[in-house]
């Protein structure tokens, strides 16, 4: 017998309100293991399997098609998705995890508003210093495209593994990108965005793999289910499989 395979954030504010979500829908999802279990249960939908996986892999596995929807957030399925985003689809914004891809500057560059000020900084930078200008972040193909598209190539990326907005202040980078909601972080860091420097504007998101395997069966399954989610979604989506 056929089912759908649907992975949700394994922690944090995700987890946390992805289950609120499917709850309010009259589809809660236990978690018979504890806490620590990967495997989840939705009694409403027995022909759903529910796995629970880190919000940056679930991005990854749908598009590669190895599961067949997710929840997540869109700037970690645009930053997985290097070629562009055609392989998935995003068939429902959840209304939660709602935050921005930044660039962060030191406030001390007073004369940078723009990202074409900071064009001029990069190259007089390394006629100065003799180096690339560093930016910091885990958004590596999103940095890219942004600063490409503002005709930035003169800087290189130093990967971020967490607190990335110290990395100005320790002297790992001069600057960087990264996700801010309430923007406190980037003001206790002394970092401010240039007026063109939102790359993203991100929320959590029902995400549907097209690479994975539709047949028959697993496209009535979907359909079903996304329906319980919003009435007509499910026809509008598995037309598109
Ligand atoms: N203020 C915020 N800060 C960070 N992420 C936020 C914020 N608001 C919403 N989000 C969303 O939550 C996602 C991060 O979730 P989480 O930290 O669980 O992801 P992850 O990359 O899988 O983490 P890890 O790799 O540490 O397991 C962001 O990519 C974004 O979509
Ligand atoms: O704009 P803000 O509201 O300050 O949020 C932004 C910060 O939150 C995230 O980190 P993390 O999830 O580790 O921290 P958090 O739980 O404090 O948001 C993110 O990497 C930023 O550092």
């Amino acid at each position: 017998m056929s089912s759908i395979l649907l992975a949700i954030p394994s922690k944090g504010r995700l987890e946390e309100a992805t289950r609120e979500v499917f709850a309010d829908l009259g589809m809660p999802i236990e978690r018979p293991g504890g806490a620590r279990s990967y495997l989840g249960e939705m009694a409403a939908m027995p022909d759903v399997t529910v796995r629970f996986l880190s919000a940056s892999e679930i991005a990854r596995e749908l598009i590669a098609g190895n599961i067949d929807l997710g929840v997540t957030g869109e700037d970690l399925v645009h930053e997985a998705a290097e070629r562009g985003i055609e392989q998935v689809e995003l068939a429902k914004p959840l209304g939660f995890g709602g935050a921005d891809v930044v660039v962060g500057l030191p406030e001390s560059w007073v004369d940078v508003t723009a990202m074409r000020d900071l064009a001029d900084v990069a190259s007089d930078y390394r006629h100065r210093h003799g180096q690339w200008l560093r930016v910091a972040t885990k958004y590596i193909n999103l940095t890219r495209k942004h600063f490409a598209l503002h005709g930035i190539a003169e800087y290189r990326i130093v990967q971020s593994m967490g607190a990335t907005e110290a990395a100005p202040a320790s002297g790992a980078a001069e600057l960087i990108v990264d996700i801010t909601s309430s923007g406190s972080t980037l003001k206790a860091n002394q970092l401010k965005v240039p007026k063109d420097g939102v790359i993203l504007k991100s929320e959590a998101n029902l995400v549907v793999a097209r690479n994975a395997q539709w047949d028959k069966e697993k496209l009535n399954l979907m359909r079903d289910f996304l329906d319980k989610m919003e009435k007509g979604l499910g026809e509008k989506i598995t037309e598109t499989l």
